[in-house]
């Protein structure tokens, strides 16, 4: 990387308090600071100093944040501009990290939060391709709108993704009609899996998120050794018997050795329409008090909330819509995107802890 001295024009002390003031800011995204490798330039253009930063992980909208930061507390008048450069180490053909969204128990909105998770990561800044590993059931392709739509031949053997908001995807939903592939045996859905990753022409992907078929079963655990991931990621909703499997879940991918990055509640809470207030309706602190006990992130508590579900039924992209219930998509994925690079780097691991519980 470099340094971030020559592009001063002039020694100006200003530029030095603003690095030094970028290095000892602290929030949940940035828990060490903008580090001085990822301010690419600082150079004042009349009264205002414009800043681009050149970040290790999706997160552009964290620019009106730290103008904030800047401004407020220090009177100094900024423009940020943020960019993306993922560190390119590829795990898999050129792919950077493979991300597998799991849940324990089904129907806790684990695709939902898949699709609208990818969506978000690619409108922080990442290339982002998106696969449909529940193969018994894959809803990728209605939640893109890109139901009876199928994938045209790059060549004998590969397949090119579908593209529906600058995703790539895939999906044996594409292929194959769903009765088909609901009788088939563990083996063949793991072989499905296979074809599915290894004859598509991903392209440069940043993330491959992997929407994984629910349940801790042969199936999932076979899916998961199979997989080059970087880490999963564990969707629960607060009822008792959702937590519990989400517990087997970590259990699962800790058996193999593979980081969770974090564990996303997905209908935490209810905002009544009348008063206003959050409603627990499905209990509270579940998921913050299993993300304690194991010591892994909570990424996000995401509300049970009717425009999650009707736009997600109609194939929409809530992510472009600057909805209140994007922000939530929004703040997670520059979470696991800044989680995933805290676990790759080799200085600065977190370690993750499992209990025996
Ligand atoms: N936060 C939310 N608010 C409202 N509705 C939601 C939310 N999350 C998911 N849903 C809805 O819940 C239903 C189940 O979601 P989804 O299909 O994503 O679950 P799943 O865990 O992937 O299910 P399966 O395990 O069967 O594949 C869908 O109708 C979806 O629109």
């Amino acid at each position: 990387m470099f340094g971030i001295k020559k592009f001063f024009s002039k020694e100006d002390p200003r530029q030095t308090e603003i690095m030094n003031l970028l290095n000892g800011y602290r929030s949940a995204i940035f828990p060490m600071g903008i580090q001085n490798e990822w301010i690419s330039s600082i150079e004042k253009q009349k009264s205002v100093y414009q800043i681009t930063l050149t970040l290790p992980f999706a997160a552009r909208s964290q620019q009106l944040e730290l103008e904030q930061y800047l401004r407020k507390d220090n009177s100094i008048d900024v423009s940020i501009k943020i960019e993306t450069a993922i560190p390119s180490a590829y795990k898999f053909k050129k792919i950077k990290h493979i991300v597998l969204i799991a849940s324990g128990k089904g129907g806790v909105g684990k695709s939902t939060t898949a699709v609208n998770l990818a969506l978000a990561l690619q409108a922080e800044g990442a290339k982002v391709g998106l696969l449909d590993a529940d193969i018994y059931g894959p809803s990728i392709p209605s939640l893109l709108g890109l139901e009876g739509q199928q994938p045209s031949a790059k060549d004998d053997k590969t397949l090119n993704p579908m593209q529906k908001y600058d995703l790539n995807t895939m999906s044996i939903g594409y292929l194959v009609p769903a009765e088909k592939a609901t009788v088939w045996r563990g083996p063949m859905a793991s072989q499905a899996l296979n074809q599915l990753l290894n004859e598509t022409d991903w392209g440069e992907l940043d993330y491959l998120i992997v929407d994984m078929p629910p349940g801790t079963g042969d199936i999932q655990l076979t899916m998961t050794q199979k997989l080059p991931a970087s880490g999963a990621v564990i969707i629960t909703t607060p009822q008792d018997l959702a937590l519990a499997d989400a517990q087997k879940g970590i259990a699962m991918f800790s058996q193999v050795n593979l980081p969770i990055i974090g564990l996303i509640e997905n209908m935490s809470y209810f905002n009544c329409q009348h008063c206003g207030g959050k409603n627990a309706l499905f209990g509270q602190d579940g998921g913050s008090e299993l993300a304690a006990r194991h010591g892994v992130p909570l990424l996000a508590e995401i509300p049970l909330d009717i425009q999650i579900r009707e736009e997600s039924e109609k194939g929409h992209n809530i992510i472009t819509q600057n909805t209140k219930v994007a922000e939530h998509y929004t703040y997670c994925a520059q979470l696991l995107g800044s989680m995933l690079n805290l676990q790759s780097s080799d200085t600065t691991g977190v370690e993750v802890v499992f209990s025996d519980d």
